[in-house]
């Protein structure tokens, strides 16, 4: 599913309107229509009270038809004007008029209004600013906001939490309401999906508000949102008259004294993603532990305890490299020469970043499509420090950029960058926020191009696996029990996942895994 930016909505919106014959307020009532939809089937006309906040521009204008919705289906409601300008819209002043023709006058509050008494148990609709907002609300209203916020109510937000931009991130961090839901129109929003503005978005859904199919699928976006139809798409089967040799050969480098458990689970990945055979890479001390590991793994040695050489006698489809391998001064010069007479796409990782992070000479050997896949700290090494996390992915773009290859920046919603377009992913949990769990990524990924998948392929559908199989792995653990191993353990059950018939849903839109 793609992200837009607010322009790229704004345009979709005039589009639709002029190809469709439609008025504005017409695609407007759908809008409220399809939230009071939402709401009617989960509240089934319960007497809770509905505090409905509106702006005074098209956000807001949705509010107000809702609340007239709401009213007709005998919902107990209260709604209130955020008069924070003159300039009211078109359609706003015409649902407002639809409102008082049914004899609903709405609370206007300006700088000087009391705040209104909302019960912990009262439902808040938040239709103050949608995706026009451009500045930083004033006091007054960041004050009602903040008001709302520690209601301890249930925050229904419409199209994105108010106070939230669209493209970038707020000044004001008290200035935002923090959404329990966000019912987002037409497509979902990047900043519900960046650590520093997703934290206002609890669980978010989108609404089918019927913008122009063709419009939407022609138009270039630099983000989408990887779901298990987009990954299912590049899905290579298994064929009857296949063999080991098919699906390649994983080499992974890596490990030193103390840290030999990392390349076990990385080679243990591989081979669970598929790949046909696994070699390690290790330190002579990992010799006995590899080989007692994983029976199925091959093992090659270098050095004592720690790697002073990367030289073999095989033909690998690709490295994975870096995990535990520790940053010895030997081990420095290893990399280095081994980069120099390397050709193979590589999955640099761990300590091969951070070697190359001091050695930016070296980067210039990374060969064309090679994935890096470093976590928060090591990407600041990488491409130097960001104000916030918009800065970071442009730096990240122009550092995919330069160098032709992908980069996989960590997170809770991991995103994998290449040629320009950023891929955000859906899966995954906060248990997986645990030793190990990123060696098992790049075993992953390194299993998954041994297999032929091409660099992107590899990142994007390892990222959407690793993630589903912390989400399965997790439902017998819990958060806090979950580790590395069993992510491992459950990528078997995330491929056969991928071909589950998804379950019967209420209604037909995504929702955040
Ligand atoms: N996607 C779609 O197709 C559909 C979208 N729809 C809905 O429309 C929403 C967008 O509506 P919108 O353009 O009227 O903007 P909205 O967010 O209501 O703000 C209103 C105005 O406030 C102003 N302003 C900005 N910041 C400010 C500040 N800090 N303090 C004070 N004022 C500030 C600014 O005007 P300005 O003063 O800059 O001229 C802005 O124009 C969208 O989120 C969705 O809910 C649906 O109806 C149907 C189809
Ligand atoms: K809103």
């Amino acid at each position: 599913m793609k992200v837009f930016t607010a322009a790229q909505i704004y345009k979709a919106d005039t589009f639709t309107i002029e190809k469709q014959q439609i008025t504005s307020d017409a695609l407007m009532e759908r809008a409220a229509t399809q939230i009071f939809n939402w709401m009617h089937v989960r509240m089934q006309g319960a007497p809770v009270k509905i505090h409905l906040f509106c702006g005074i521009g098209n956000n807001g204008g949705d509010g107000i038809a809702l609340a007239r919705h709401l009213f007709e289906h005998g919902y107990d409601i209260a709604v209130y004007v955020v008069k924070y300008s003159d300039k009211r819209s078109k359609d706003f002043l015409t649902n407002l008029d639809r409102l008082k023709d049914r004899k609903i006058w709405p609370i206007y509050m300006d700088a000087d209004s009391d705040l209104p008494e909302i019960h912990p148990n009262d439902i808040i609709v938040d239709a103050i600013f949608g995706i026009g907002l451009n500045r930083t609300p004033d006091a007054w209203v960041a004050k009602i906001i903040q008001h709302l916020n520690t209601s301890k109510a249930f925050i229904l937000s419409v199209d994105i939490p108010s106070g939230l931009f669209t493209d970038s991130v707020p000044e004001d961090k008290e200035a935002v309401i923090k959404a329990n839901y966000v019912l987002s129109f037409q497509v979902p929003k990047l900043v519900f999906f960046l650590p520093e503005t997703g934290i206002y978005v609890e669980q978010w859904e989108v609404l089918d508000i019927g913008l122009d199919a063709e419009f939407l699928m022609n138009e270039k976006t630099d983000f989408e949102l990887i779901s298990k139809n987009e990954v299912l798409q590049f899905y290579r089967p298994r064929t009857k008259y296949s063999h080991k040799g098919t699906y390649g050969h994983a080499l992974i480098v890596g490990g030193s004294y103390g840290k030999m458990g990392a390349v076990i689970l990385t080679s243990r990945a591989a081979l669970k993603a598929g790949s046909g055979l696994v070699t390690a890479y290790v330190p002579e001390c990992g010799y006995a532990i590899l080989q007692t590991a994983i029976p199925e793994v091959m093992v090659l040695t270098n050095g004592k305890e720690a790697i002073e050489a990367i030289e073999f006698d095989m033909k690998p489809t690709v490295i994975g490299l870096g995990i535990g391998m520790g940053i010895h001064d030997k081990t420095v010069k290893a990399l280095e020469h081994f980069l120099k007479a390397n050709k193979l796409p590589l999955v640099l990782d761990a300590d091969a970043l951070n070697i190359l992070s001091k050695n930016q000479d070296q980067m210039d050997f990374i060969p064309e499509n090679s994935i890096l896949t470093p976590h928060p700290k090591e990407l600041e090494r990488l491409v130097g420090k960001w104000k916030d996390d918009f800065e970071k992915l442009e730096k990240v773009r122009q550092f995919t950029d330069k160098r032709k290859v992908v980069i996989v920046v960590k997170g809770a919603h991991t995103i994998t960058f290449f040629e320009g377009r950023g891929y955000i992913n859906t899966t995954g949990n906060p248990g997986m926020a645990t030793a190990g769990s990123g060696d098992a990524l790049t075993g992953i990924i390194t299993g998954l191009i041994a297999q032929g998948y091409s660099s992107l392929q590899a990142a994007i559908f390892g990222v959407y696996i690793h993630g589903k199989s912390g989400d399965i792995s997790v439902e017998n653990t819990g958060y806090q029990a979950l580790i590395a191993s069993d992510i491992i353990e459950g990528i078997g059950s995330a491929f056969l996942d991928l071909f589950k018939v998804p379950e019967e849903r209420p209604d037909t839109s995504e929702k955040d895994g």
